[in-house]
């Protein structure tokens, strides 16, 4: 991504530019390229050049070196054009971008590429039909890209036609937006409230790693850093044959002598200033790579905002739309049993998760359905006596609920409802159900809905939504992943991986239900455990009631 932006000397005037900007790295740190950057081949990193410890400051960015709505040199105009948050930035990056060598941040723009090309949003048409097809992002890009033109239309064009001078057409282009867009999407950070979201130098060379992070930018406003200039000389050589690409001015010592940002703080705490710092937050090894995370992130969102998947995401989920599992409903219920159990079941909260004009139930990576789902399923199936038996059962709930203040009575009675008689059987099916095997705690709550008609829709449901991926099977999906591999198909690499591992998490539910069907058909378990005679009586509610 990066290869034709890199030289040297690229390289040499990021680094005076880093210099002429206050900006501080510590001279633990390498700037590497190349499979020296563990994940990544032609993408930069950072590498611990002697081994680092927990607490230590390693980067000092000052905000005004920032790219942000603030700092740039169009914040009066995108002020008065009421352009703000993302789409400002784009333009603000736009801006400065036009500007060229007179732009501010011309060295940090130069090291950037013109477009982070692994981003969906500038995929070709077929890539996006072909690779996408049934995965979380395949409508969502779409979506995404109709909306950026809009955007284009209604917002960037008309400043091209009210200020030509500032926004000269050639510079300000549908495709000049899509591509601005990419780096504003994988590389931008919030700084603070004042000037919200940046192109924050330095912190963008971190490669993300989930959940396991070394550092975290920080907001550290009362700190400043007085110009302390290095000789340029006593720079690391920059070999172009080499994986290491640069280091700061500051970066001068040995590693036994190696100076942390900390020790420039402590030097400089009489004067204040704002600015950012790059904290490690555990010890790191000499010539390992240095992580950052870009949050708890699916697959999917990573490879839409960041342009990669990561194995074996613990936050990856898959999406079972509304309206598939009302297809469902439907087709074994009618309309008006449907609708009426619907109405039942949001009375009392629930309602499935909302993003645009989508409506949808989240499927955890270890295949544990949202426990909305297994409410609307359960509820589906039972008998209307006992629906009524439960209305009556949740309106005393709801008076004794009420009188405790500190309670949310929706989420009470809906636990209270379900636990009262899960917990009759509670101890004999915790026993014997377990979602994974590392996940140690059973949620009584989630496993009593567990019935046999419940574990039949989930594994219709998950037939279903898996044909959303087309003829391939999975394992035929698992050979194409292993072959875009060996062939450094970066793109179709990463989209196979968002299929096989949407399609990993269906199978996982469609497993577990079956296991579950299996043990409640064995153990002839009644259907509906509500069955209970006494389940909705006064004398039965549990005692704080
Ligand atoms: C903020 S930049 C990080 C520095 C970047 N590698 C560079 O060359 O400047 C984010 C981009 O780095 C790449 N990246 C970060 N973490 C990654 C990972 N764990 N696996 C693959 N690519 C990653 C992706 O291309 C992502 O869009």
């Amino acid at each position: 991504m990066y290869q034709s932006h890199l030289t040297r000397r690229s390289l040499r005037s990021f680094t005076r530019w880093m210099e002429s900007r206050n900006i501080r790295l510590s001279d633990g740190l390498n700037i590497v390229k190349g499979e020296k950057c563990g994940i990544v081949c032609d993408e930069l990193g950072v590498t611990a050049a002697c081994d680092l410890q927990e607490g230590e400051v390693i980067a000092i960015i000052p905000k005004d070196a920032c790219l942000t709505l603030r700092t740039t040199g169009a914040a009066n105009l995108l002020n008065d054009a009421q352009l703000s948050g993302g789409l400002g930035l784009v333009v603000a990056l736009m801006y400065e971008r036009s500007r060229g060598e007179a732009s501010p941040w011309f060295p940090y723009l130069n090291l950037l590429p013109l477009c982070h090309k692994a981003l969906p949003i500038v995929w070709e048409s077929d890539e996006i039909h072909n690779f996408l097809l049934g995965t979380e992002l395949h409508s969502v890009i779409l979506e995404d890209r109709k909306l950026i033109e809009e955007d284009w239309r209604e917002c960037i064009w008309p400043l091209t036609q009210e200020y030509p001078t500032e926004f000269p057409e050639e510079h300000f282009s549908l495709e000049h937006y899509f591509s601005a867009k990419t780096l504003v999407s994988s590389r931008s950070f919030e700084v603070d409230d004042y000037h919200g979201y940046g192109m924050v130098p330095v912190a963008d060379l971190f490669n993300h790693k989930t959940n396991n992070e070394d550092v975290h930018v920080m907001d550290e406003p009362n700190l400043c850093i007085i110009d302390e200039s290095v000789s340029t000389s006593d720079r690391h050589p920059v070999e172009e044959e080499s994986n290491y690409l640069g280091c700061s001015f500051i970066d001068n010592l040995t590693n036994a002598q190696h100076h942390s940002c900390s020790t420039i703080k402590e030097r400089n705490d009489q004067c204040r200033n704002e600015v950012l710092e790059i904290v490690l937050v555990r010890d790191v090894p000499m010539g390992s790579e240095i992580f950052n995370t870009y949050g708890e992130l699916s697959n999917a969102s990573l490879l839409h905002r960041h342009g990669f998947t990561e194995p074996d995401n613990p936050f990856d989920i898959v999406n079972i739309d509304y309206v598939l599992v009302m297809q469902y409903c439907t087709s074994f219920f009618s309309k008006c049993h449907v609708r009426n159990r619907i109405r039942f079941w949001r009375k009392y909260g629930c309602a499935p998760l909302t993003s645009q004009a989508s409506e949808y139930f989240e499927i955890e990576a270890s295949g544990k359905p949202q426990p909305e789902l297994l409410f609307l399923l359960y509820i589906m199936h039972l008998p209307e006596k006992d629906v009524l038996a439960a209305e009556v059962a949740l309106h005393e709930l709801d008076t004794a609920v009420k009188a405790d203040c500190a309670m949310n009575w929706e989420m009470k009675a809906w636990k209270t409802f379900f636990d009262f008689p899960a917990n009759h059987l509670k101890r004999a099916r915790c026993n014997r159900y377990t979602w994974s095997k590392s996940e140690g705690e059973i949620d009584s709550c989630i496993m009593f809905f567990f019935t046999s008609n419940v574990c039949e829709s989930l594994i219709w449901l998950s037939e279903k939504r898996d044909q959303a991926y087309g003829q391939a099977t999975l394992e035929e999906d698992l050979k194409l992943l292993e072959d875009a591999r060996q062939r450094d198909n970066e793109k179709l690499f990463h989209a196979l991986y968002l299929r096989v591992s949407e399609r990993s998490i269906l199978r996982r539910l469609c497993h577990h239900s079956f296991e579950e069907l299996k043990k409640n058909r064995s153990q002839k378990r009644d259907d509906c455990l509500l069955h209970q005679k006494d389940a909705y009586t006064r004398k039965n509610m549990p005692r704080e009631y």
